[in-house]
């Protein structure tokens, strides 16, 4: 069966105009130094450059290199320090496989995630960016209207899609029509299509497919994507796009990508900001041996990893 694939829900196919934000943050310089603990294996601390039109602005960050597994994990002193980060990284690794692929496959969550990526709608990136390239996805989403405030969808309309110009066709959203499990049937559909037509990499050891980037944020609980700690959606080792109807945090009915699909990847930004999540942050990074393995230490993707934290988050490391 042909995926309907929706791109933009009638009522938002219009893009409104995207030259927007333009002026410059202010973004003061500090140092920092931070203790190395086990399992880290060196710290280094220094500054981002990042050269704008108009200038140069820095944002502060230690580097820790955990053991390979684990990724690499920049600690920022500031949720602005990450965001700046966030979007140099995202832009180098778009404009680097966009020229090498003709195409670039971008995965993204909900919750403050969104917010973080604000810094790509500015300068430099707003020009600097191929967006006719990139093609967007949902790592999960809540089945609910486009146009609902739960929306994971919406969210990203409204923080970052209608300020870029993504092509609306290349704006994969769940169809909001169907049950939880057609949509997440459909969902899968569609990933298959967007293989066999190439715009989407596939694993060659996995055979799931191979996001080129998933921009990812993680619940106070350690839960990643909506896969949650506990729960049985967890060992779905099969389904590329699997539903739940009985999510911890809500709306209880959700569409995900299972644990392959996100572990199939080549690269993941796991992006956590705030002391609430110290914990599950420690309990990932830090030296601990849990007996319940929390969803974001089955986080190990075929490419890169990489951890976005502000101070709070890492402050247990
Ligand atoms: O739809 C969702 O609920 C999200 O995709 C979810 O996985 C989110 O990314 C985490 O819960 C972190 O959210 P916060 O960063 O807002 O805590």
């Amino acid at each position: 069966m042909a995926s309907t694939c929706r791109p933009l829900s009638p009522h938002l196919r219009t893009l409104p105009d995207y030259s927007v934000a333009r002026s410059l943050p202010y973004i003061p310089l500090t140092s920092r130094s931070f203790a190395v603990k086990p399992p880290f294996t060196s710290l280094s601390v220094n500054s981002n450059s990042l050269r704008f039109r108009f200038g140069t602005i820095r944002a502060s960050m230690a580097e820790i290199v955990t053991p390979k597994s684990k990724g690499k994990v920049k600690v920022f002193d500031t949720e602005e320090d990450l965001a700046v980060s966030l979007a140099e990284y995202a832009a180098d690794l778009a404009n680097k496989i966009s020229k090498e692929r003709g195409s670039f496959t971008v995965v993204v969550s909900g919750g403050s995630l969104v917010k973080s990526l604000r810094k790509l709608v500015e300068q430099p990136y707003i020009d600097s960016v191929d967006w006719s390239k990139w093609h967007v996805f949902w790592v999960d989403e809540r089945v609910v209207p486009k146009d609902h405030p739960d929306s994971n969808y919406l969210l990203a309309y409204n923080e970052f899609l209608s300020k870029v110009p993504i092509p609306a066709g290349n704006v994969y959203a769940i169809n909001d029509a169907l049950s939880a499990e057609g949509a997440a049937d459909d969902y899968e559909t569609c990933l298959k299509h967007l293989v066999k037509t190439k715009i989407l990499d596939q694993s060659q050891s996995s055979g799931f497919p191979k996001f080129d980037l998933m921009l990812m944020g993680m619940g106070p609980d350690g839960h990643i994507a909506s896969l949650f700690p506990g729960h049985p959606l967890l060992q779905e080792n099969k389904k590329w796009v699997a539903s739940i109807k009985d999510s911890p945090k809500p709306p209880p009915e959700r569409i995900s990508f299972t644990l392959p699909v996100i572990n199939s990847s080549a690269n993941i930004a796991l992006v956590v900001a705030g002391a609430g999540k110290a914990t599950p942050v420690y309990t990932a990074l830090g030296d601990v041996s849990n007996s319940e393995v929390l969803p974001v230490q089955l986080v190990a993707p075929e490419g890169e990893l990489t951890w976005f934290l502000d101070k709070g988050a890492a402050s247990k490391l």
